[in-house]
């Protein structure tokens, strides 16, 4: 692991969330080696969105210089005034609020209007990606990361027994599950610090005001589990980046026609290609638009 410091090495492979096997896959990006990836530039409006295609099962894509160096920096001049409090997970054994043996992080939620650059940053990213309805995200999630820090392969959907249990809490009965992970980077660390998705082997290792998106679900709202990703450990710097959890109410992306539901892809891949598909008269085979 070259340089890196031989004791937060020590400590992350004697965490049990961790792994040899994570952290060697944190540690190699898969930037130009992976045969299945590949790249586009779609336009829309006077925007031009660089798409890096890491994986379609499950849909994993990081949008390069996505947010403006200067709208990662105010917005990091915004943060610095929260107090980011250290995330903690509730204790199964004394109940008691505790630091997370699964993540070593410090954060904060703030809506996304909370700021006039948090604001900014919200409808930069609304207007380029219109595929997905972003006022059905939860809150901006900020997360600092320092070195030590690291957020160990984790779901981001929310599990409950059943749907019909799920379904007695109102805040998930309005939004459904969380069905995408909008992640962007204001802060990169000086060692470490990507984001691992270990069932596809792959992680990626963003620069500053690059996004990484990738879904939670598939098309029948079920549990993703290749969506397992966490934030690698910091060897050295801060790392600070913010999620959005888009729920699934309202963000339906589902092909119009299909027998089996598929989603439809193109939709997050080309947005504004699909546009330009949809003002065509356009027919579907299984004939459910028929007049
Ligand atoms: O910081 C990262 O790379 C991952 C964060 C994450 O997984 C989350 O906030 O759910
Ligand atoms: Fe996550």
């Amino acid at each position: 692991h070259g340089s890196v410091d031989q004791a937060l090495l020590d400590e992350i492979m004697n965490n049990p969330h961790w792994s040899e096997e994570y952290v060697n896959t944190c540690n190699g990006d898969k930037i130009g080696g992976d045969p299945g990836m590949y790249c586009h530039i779609y336009r829309i409006f006077l925007y031009t969105v660089k798409v890096e295609v890491r994986s379609l099962e499950p849909f994993l894509i990081v949008l390069k210089e996505f947010i403006p160096i200067e709208y990662a920096d105010s917005f990091l001049e915004e943060i610095k005034k929260e107090e980011l409090h250290i995330q903690s997970t509730v204790d199964q054994n004394t109940g008691k609020n505790a630091p997370s043996v699964g993540r070593n992080a410090n954060g904060t939620f703030l809506t996304h209007h909370r700021y006039p650059i948090s604001s900014k940053i919200f409808n930069h990213i609304q207007q380029r990606f219109p595929s997905i309805d972003f006022r059905k995200a939860e809150q901006f999630q900020v997360l600092s990361y320092n070195s030590g820090g690291h957020y160990a392969p984790h779901n981001d959907y929310l599990q409950y027994v059943s749907e019909e249990v799920a379904n007695r809490c109102p805040w998930y009965r309005e939004g459904g599950n969380r069905l995408m992970t909008f992640l962007f980077v204001m802060q990169t660390a000086d060692k470490g610090g990507g984001t691992v998705f270990p069932r596809i082997a792959t992680s990626v290792q963003p620069s500053k005001g690059d996004a990484i998106v990738w879904l939670n679900l598939d098309a029948e709202n079920g549990k993703l589990e290749t969506s397992l990703h966490g934030a690698c450990p910091i060897w050295e710097g801060t790392k600070t980046a913010a999620t959005l959890w888009v729920r699934v109410r309202g963000n339906e992306l589902l092909l119009p026609c299909a027998n089996e539901k598929q989603f439809d892809i193109e939709r997050l891949l080309y947005p504004s290609e699909k546009q330009l598909l949809l003002k065509r008269d356009w027919k579907c085979d299984n004939g459910c638009y028929a007049e």
